[in-house]
Parts: structure tokens; C-alpha cells; sequence
């Protein structure tokens, strides 16, 4: 069991606290996908009401063809295992938007400290002459992985579907039409990101994921099983998320709290590092970040301002825009 901790680190795992004085390990109860089909209004409801209320909800039986899961990681973890030079090979000098970004570059919004992990951004693929290549940089391939292309991308677009159903509860859980989203993200910018937390052998002032709020509209988020994902709750409370295997954790991104005059907040989270029982094991987890379409305009939606929410007076702002802003602070830009 995993004990709540304030942001001043103290202990994560708490000696001889018994089971029954410790919160749950996952704060948030999972919404069954199988409501999607038999009760969408439920699913609707249960969905944003879990967003509304901690940014995050978690998604039971995502359905996602766990052989295509198992390809993705086995994929995944060859790579990492790569040799160091063989890896930076694909470095790219496009701030990160595609390929490996090796470990000790990214850092929190405000952090002195970078993160610990590297990782691998891949991004939609779009025919030749596309006006969003502009945009949206082609992607490249490990060349040393046989399976490495074709089961990431096949995973990439069964989150991307995922992704679209999710944002059609949204839309209703905010009183818009169901497509509200359709035209909006049909082929966002959105990255698929393979991460990789080493072991953490060596103690430091560096955490694997520093506090940070997700840049994009929703995101998705495979492989949290592996404990350590933790939300900063309204009363300053960390709250670890630990879902069972079978479940998706999504939250709501700056973007969309944006656009939901912060209706739906983006909570900031983080990836703490691992108790010790917990210290030799390497973590991957898998966010699939939903963006907008670039030319998409985030202006504030009319009926997201009400007395419990008054104007933020954000401005409006292209969806391009306000990524590479936001890129630019994370050092990734
Ligand atoms: O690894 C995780 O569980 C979360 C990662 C995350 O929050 C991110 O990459 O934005
Ligand atoms: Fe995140």
C-alpha cells in the first residue's frame, strides 16, 4: 500500500502503518468502457463527473488487443535496451517532436532539475502535400526493431479512436453535440510517447516525472500500473494512481481546460520515484497526448462561463500557437 505524501517528500511508503489506515491505492474508481455501447449517457456522466472533479478518470476495460500491447512494449523495450549511440541515432533537432529525446533533457515547467527518462515521440502520419506537414514532421523509425513501426502505429491510431470516443462523452458531459470534437481533432497533432524510467539506483534531488500539467486536450495513459503516477488533489494532497492492468488513465490537458473555462481542470501530476522493494525495476508507461488540429482556435466555450465559473478571460489562441509556447517553457522548443 501506498501512503498519501505532501509535496515536501515525505515518506512514500510508511513502516508498520496498517493496511486499513492507508487511502486506497487508486483514488479514482475505474468507469467501465462496456457503458460506452449499453448506457452512454452513464458513461457521460461518470466519465466527466470523475474529469470535473480530479482532471483524471480511469477507464476499466479499455479494450485495446492485448497482443497488440504486448507487440508495443516487447517493441518498446528493445529499443531502450539499445546501446547509447546506437539510440542517438535518432535524435532529432526538432525539439523532440519525433524520435529519441534522450534521458536528462526534459524538465518540468519551473524545475531546476531534469526528469528522470528518455523517450520516443511518434506523430500522425500524413500523405505527401498534406497542408498540416507544416506542422506536423514525418516520423522516423528505428531501423534495428523488425516490429517496432508497425505495432506502435497500430497503436497510435487505436488510441486516436479511443481518444475520439472519450472526447464524444466530454462533449455531452458539457452539453455540446456529441461531434463537437470530431472536425476539431480529426487529424490533431497528436504524439504517442514510449517512455522509459530507468532503475533509480543512484539518490538525487531529480524525480522521474516532475510536477507538470499535460499541454494538449486529453491524454491517455497506458502502463501506470507500475506505481509512482500521483495527482495534486484540491486540498494539496497527492493521490497515487495505480490502476489495474486492464485500465486506461486519461486526463484533461491545459487545451481543453482552456477552451472549458476550467470546468475541466488540467491537474498537474507527476511520476515519484520508487520505493525501495521498487528501485531495480525500470518503469514504461505510454501517454498518448490528443492535440487539436494546429489551425484550431481555442476561444472559451460560451457556456463554460456560469456563477460557479466566472470568465478567466483567456484569449483566444491557435492550437499551434499556444503548443509552441508551451513547448518553449519545457525546454523541448
Ligand atoms: O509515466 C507516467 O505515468 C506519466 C507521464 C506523464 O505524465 C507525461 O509524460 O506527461
Ligand atoms: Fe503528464
Amino acid at each position: 500500500m501506498y501512503a498519501r505524501f505532501g509535496p515536501n517528500h515525505p515518506p512514500y511508503k510508511v513502516p508498520n502503518m496498517p493496511d486499513s489506515a492507508m487511502p486506497p491505492a487508486s483514488a479514482i474508481p475505474p468507469v467501465p468502457m462496456a457503458l460506452y455501447e449499453t448506457d452512454f449517457p452513464a458513461f457521460s456522466q461518470n466519465l466527466g463527473a470523475a474529469f470535473e472533479r480530479y482532471g483524471f478518470a480511469v477507464l476499466g476495460g479499455h479494450g485495446i488487443d492485448p497482443a497488440l500491447l504486448d507487440r508495443a512494449l516487447s517493441a518498446t523495450k528493445a529499443f531502450f535496451a539499445l546501446p547509447e549511440e546506437t539510440k542517438r541515432k535518432y535524435k532529432t533537432g526538432i525539439g523532440g517532436a519525433r524520435g529519441y529525446t534522450p534521458f536528462g533533457i526534459e524538465t518540468a515547467k519551473g524545475a531546476t532539475h531534469h526528469d528522470l527518462k528518455e523517450f520516443w515521440h511518434i506523430g500522425r502520419e500524413l500523405p505527401a502535400g498534406h497542408p498540416y506537414t507544416e506542422y506536423m514532421p514525418p516520423n522516423i523509425w528505428p531501423q534495428e526493431i523488425a516490429d517496432f513501426h508497425a505495432s506502435t502505429y497500430a497503436l497510435y491510431e487505436a488510441l486516436d479512436a479511443l481518444g475520439k470516443k472519450v472526447l464524444r462523452a466530454i462533449a455531452v458531459y458539457l452539453k455540446l453535440d456529441a461531434d463537437f470534437f470530431e472536425a476539431p481533432v480529426n487529424e490533431g497533432n497528436s504524439v504517442l510517447r514510449l517512455l522509459h524510467y530507468p532503475p533509480v539506483t543512484t539518490p538525487g534531488e531529480s524525480v522521474r516525472a516532475g510536477a507538470h500539467g499535460d499541454i494538449n486536450v486529453i491524454t491517455l495513459l497506458l502502463g501506470a500500473e507500475e506505481p509512482g503516477l500521483q495527482l495534486l488533489d484540491r486540498d494539496g494532497q497527492w493521490l497515487p494512481i495505480t490502476p489495474p492492468e486492464d485500465c486506461i488513465v486519461c486526463n484533461i490537458g491545459d487545451m481543453l481546460s482552456r477552451l472549458t473555462n476550467g470546468v475541466l481542470p488540467s491537474t498537474q501530476h507527476r511520476v515519484i520515484n520508487p520505493a525501495e522493494a521498487r528501485k531495480d525495476f525500470a518503469r514504461f508507461s505510454t501517454p498518448f497526448f490528443l492535440h487539436f488540429e494546429p489551425p484550431y482556435l481555442i476561444e472559451t466555450l460560451p457556456n463554460c462561463i456560469t456563477d460557479a465559473h466566472p470568465d478567466l478571460g483567456a484569449a483566444p489562441i491557435t492550437a499551434q500557437d499556444f503548443l509552441m509556447q508551451r513547448l518553449r517553457e519545457i525546454k523541448l522548443a
